[in-house]
């Protein structure tokens, strides 16, 4: 059985660049190549540390905080963002996302001091998409109200699952019956504006369950849906329990079998699946997240936050891979002593820009487009790269893979073994970007020395950088 394309789903990571435009509606275009222009805008991530409690599944960047530094936390946050933007050659902000740890554990002036913040240092719209993920907590609903006044205008609510015992086995901090009045709380703030987290795969489950669940989700939804199917992550405790033998998850045909009835339950809806893991009806999809499938430029602020963006003083060209220090305490001290808590950037080579924007594209149900493509390459449109590879031709005989006058993408099956193609797609990019630049560079190199050593660095980079996807 192939590897479900959903477990890389949250480990494949984003890009961030400088090509596109935003118009005021919120609505994004692709838009005529204007670089200067384009490379003043980015999204902007904020990360906010602390959690209620450990769920059993999550490795994510969370601490379980003992005394409230809230005050400091706010303080460092706007710095940061000041120092970050400031460093970065961008002008405008084109969406926020408050994410974690648990960012509506935050007080909503927290929230509105690092937006306003942002705006004192770059434009942002009124318009502009502000995301907070909410734990739906009778604490979190309470503050729904607040935070809409401090300028969030988008709700992503980690429901996760509607049965209370399977929350009890996740470790979660709610039931669900408060899961489903914080979405019909969050709906009436933000009407069309509200998305819902739920997994798959979950201990016990089963294909009927799952069907009967999702149903009893659509039923009080709006209009955004992400499904993940739930990775074991090592060091977890229920990676161990797993390991141990006291808890069983379903075998993979089985989650593939559920993945499948999601996407056809979904459609049937009216959801349309615009990415591997995200579904939205009425046009509702995540402006944040599409940003990072598109390779567009973005800031992360916070403890564990990672950004691409193209910093000022090196030419202004290079884009870096930018990842911030994980501890909170530690990264307070850094931000206190200079106004930053970066601990690791990378400059992206070409390849490896091209390598993301690849991998992150391909998760598109749209995919890559030629004109998108040629953005980012301008001297080796998808069809030189892609065309003429026989594994490539194989993919795209199968009907999983379709390189056509749109651009290249997966077929509906093929979304779902996306992580089986990419291998391929992979090896050729790296296989022709080396072939240019032989020729380029009139080098007489021996092709085998310039074999694809760069796909392990890019999955080993990726791996440790975690977004929503
Ligand atoms: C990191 S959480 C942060 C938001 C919030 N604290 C919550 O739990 O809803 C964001 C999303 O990641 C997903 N997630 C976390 N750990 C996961 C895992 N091991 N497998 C699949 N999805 C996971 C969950 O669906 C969750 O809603
Ligand atoms: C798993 S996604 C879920 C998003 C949700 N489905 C939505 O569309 O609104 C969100 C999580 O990814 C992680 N994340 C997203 N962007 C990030 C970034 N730039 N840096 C660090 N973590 C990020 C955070 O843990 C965040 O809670
Ligand atoms: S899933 Fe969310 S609430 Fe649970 S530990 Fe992870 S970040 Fe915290």
């Amino acid at each position: 059985m192939i590897r479900h394309a959903c477990l890389t789903v949250r480990r494949v990571l984003s890009v961030g660049l400088r090509c596109f435009s935003h118009v005021s509606t919120g609505e994004i275009i692709e838009d005529e190549f204007e670089w200067t222009h384009l490379s003043r805008q980015a999204s902007l991530y904020v990360h906010w540390p602390y959690c209620l409690r450990r769920c059993s599944y999550c490795n994510f960047n969370k601490y379980i905080s003992r005394q409230s530094n809230e005050h400091i936390m706010t303080e460092c946050l706007q710095k940061e963002t000041e120092s970050l933007l400031q460093l970065s050659q961008v002008s405008s902000i084109t969406s926020v996302f408050f994410g974690g740890g648990t960012p509506s554990l935050a007080h909503p002036s927290t929230i509105a001091a690092v937006l306003e913040t942002v705006s004192r240092q770059a434009n942002l719209s009124d318009q502009a998409e502000v995301t907070l993920e909410v734990n739906p907590t009778p604490v979190g609903m309470s503050k729904l109200e607040d935070y809409c006044r401090a300028g969030v205008n988008r709700f992503s609510i980690g429901v996760q699952s509607l049965q209370d015992e399977d929350l009890k086995i996740l470790g979660r901090d709610h039931s669900s019956h408060q899961a489903l009045q914080t979405i019909e709380e969050a709906r009436r703030l933000c009407p069309g504006r509200v998305s819902v987290d739920v997994m798959f795969g979950r201990p016990k489950q089963s294909v009927e369950s799952w069907e009967d669940e999702l149903s009893e989700l659509l039923r009080v939804c709006d209009d955004h849906v992400s499904l993940y199917q739930l990775t074991l992550e090592r060091g977890t405790q229920l990676f161990k329990q797993v390991q141990g033998g006291q808890v069983t998850v379903p075998a993979e045909d089985v989650t593939a079998e559920m993945y499948q009835c999601a996407r056809r339950t979904l459609d049937q809806h009216g959801f349309l699946q615009y990415e591997v893991s995200n579904f939205a009806r009425h046009n509702a999809v995540s402006h944040h997240n599409m940003s990072y499938w598109k390779g567009r430029q973005y800031i992360g602020v916070g403890p564990g936050a990672h950004g691409r963006f193209v910093p000022l003083g090196d030419g202004g060209v290079t884009r870096e891979a930018r990842t911030q220090t994980l501890e909170p305490d530690v990264w307070i001290r850094e931000v206190q002593q200079r106004g930053h808590g970066t601990r690791r950037k990378i400059q992206l080579s070409h390849l490896e820009l091209l390598e993301e924007v690849l991998v992150m594209g391909m998760r598109m149900s749209e995919g890559i487009s030629h004109k998108h493509w040629e953005l980012f390459s301008p001297q080796l449109g998808l069809r030189e790269v892609f065309g003429t590879s026989t594994e490539v031709q194989e993919l795209l005989q199968s009907g999983r893979l379709i390189l056509d006058d749109r651009g290249l993408r997966c077929s509906w099956d093929g979304l779902d073994l996306l992580d089986s193609m990419l291998p391929a797609l992979l090896v050729e990019l790296e296989r022709q970007i080396c072939q240019q630049l032989q020729k380029d560079c009139h080098v007489d190199t021996n092709k085998e020395d310039l074999q694809p050593t760069m796909t392990g660095m890019l999955i080993k980079r990726m791996a440790s950088e975690k977004a929503c996807s």
